[in-house]
């Protein structure tokens, strides 16, 4: 779920003046950021640059620290050292609310609040975008439905989200995430769930509101295939380094399902498109 700041109860005002309006594209910078749970060092001095209205993939194998890179790059969790900025400003001198209206996080799935309606829930983006007293204004509306429609959800804006399945409430999470209209765009795994439709559907959406919006776009994927093929670069995540990065022609190599994935492989292409398709063949035995 986004992360969220602000009263969902508070009153509307109805100052035209706040309408939202798009903010610049903004540039993401994780410049040697270490960081680990008590215990467990997950990321050593780890760097990446999102350009402005840029889109790229992070991959790497369960737990190699993808989720929390992001949770670092929205904030939500403070560097040990190193440092995350948006447009030159330090994440961690930012305050909650300043960060939400930056950089919008969708989580892995999170549980649905029960009774809650996608439009309620989908509203609940805009209050991370809204003043010190939280409250909704004139325009907040139009994005919540926007986002809506932007991902195919506005025909269930009355129905509980606990009443959704499991792929739906997936896109119901990543509208939430838009209303927040942010510069800066952070997915989490935004296709699980989903059929192989919807996943489509989803990363063109990504990809096409990073054209028309401009948004800085990082994302988690697990499919390499779908990375290769929206992702404008890869970055790619191995014990707590950035094991390789770069267009996805030059990132997705059998030495990546090797070294990354610990996989043995082959890596052809698309015979229409050329974009790079794998054939993984089996693990390799672990060191
Ligand atoms: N709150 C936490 N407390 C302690 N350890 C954690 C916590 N969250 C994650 N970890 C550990 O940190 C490591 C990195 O976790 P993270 O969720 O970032 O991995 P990931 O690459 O996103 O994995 P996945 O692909 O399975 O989603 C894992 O070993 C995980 O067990």
């Amino acid at each position: 779920m986004s992360e969220l700041i602000g009263d969902p109860e508070s009153a509307t005002t109805d100052s035209a003046a706040d309408a939202p309006t798009p903010g610049p594209a903004a540039a993401l910078d994780v410049d040697r950021v270490s960081f680990g749970y008590p215990g467990r060092r997950v990321l050593d001095r780890v760097s990446l640059r999102v350009r402005p209205g840029e889109f790229v993939a992070l991959v790497g194998l369960n737990g190699c620290g993808k989720s929390t890179l992001l949770r670092l790059a929205a904030g939500v969790l403070r560097p040990e050292s190193g440092r995350v900025s948006v447009d030159g400003a330090d994440m961690a001198r930012t305050s909650r609310r300043e960060a939400a209206r930056k950089v919008a996080l969708l989580h892995q799935a999170a549980p649905a609040v029960p009774g809650l309606t996608v439009r309620q829930l989908v509203r609940q983006g805009r209050y991370a975008a809204r003043g010190p007293l939280g409250m909704l204004r004139v325009g907040d509306d139009e994005v919540t439905v926007r986002a809506m429609r932007d991902v195919g959800v506005d025909a269930w804006a009355d129905r509980p989200v606990d009443a959704l399945s499991g792929g739906e409430r997936q896109r119901v999470r990543l509208a939430l995430a838009l209303a927040q209209d942010t510069p800066v765009l952070l997915l989490d795994e935004p296709t699980t769930y989903l059929d192989l439709r919807h996943q489509l559907e989803v990363l063109q959406l990504v990809g096409r509101l990073r054209d028309e919006r401009r948004l800085t776009v990082l994302m988690v994927l697990h499919d390499l295939d779908l990375a290769a093929r929206f992702a404008e670069r890869l970055v790619a995540l191995r014990d707590g380094h950035v094991a390789a990065e770069g267009p996805p022609d030059s990132v997705v190599t059998p030495g990546l399902l090797r070294e990354v994935f610990g996989i043995e492989g082959r890596v052809g292409r698309d015979p229409e498109r050329g974009w790079p398709v794998c054939y993984p063949d089996r693990p390799l035995r672990l060191p």
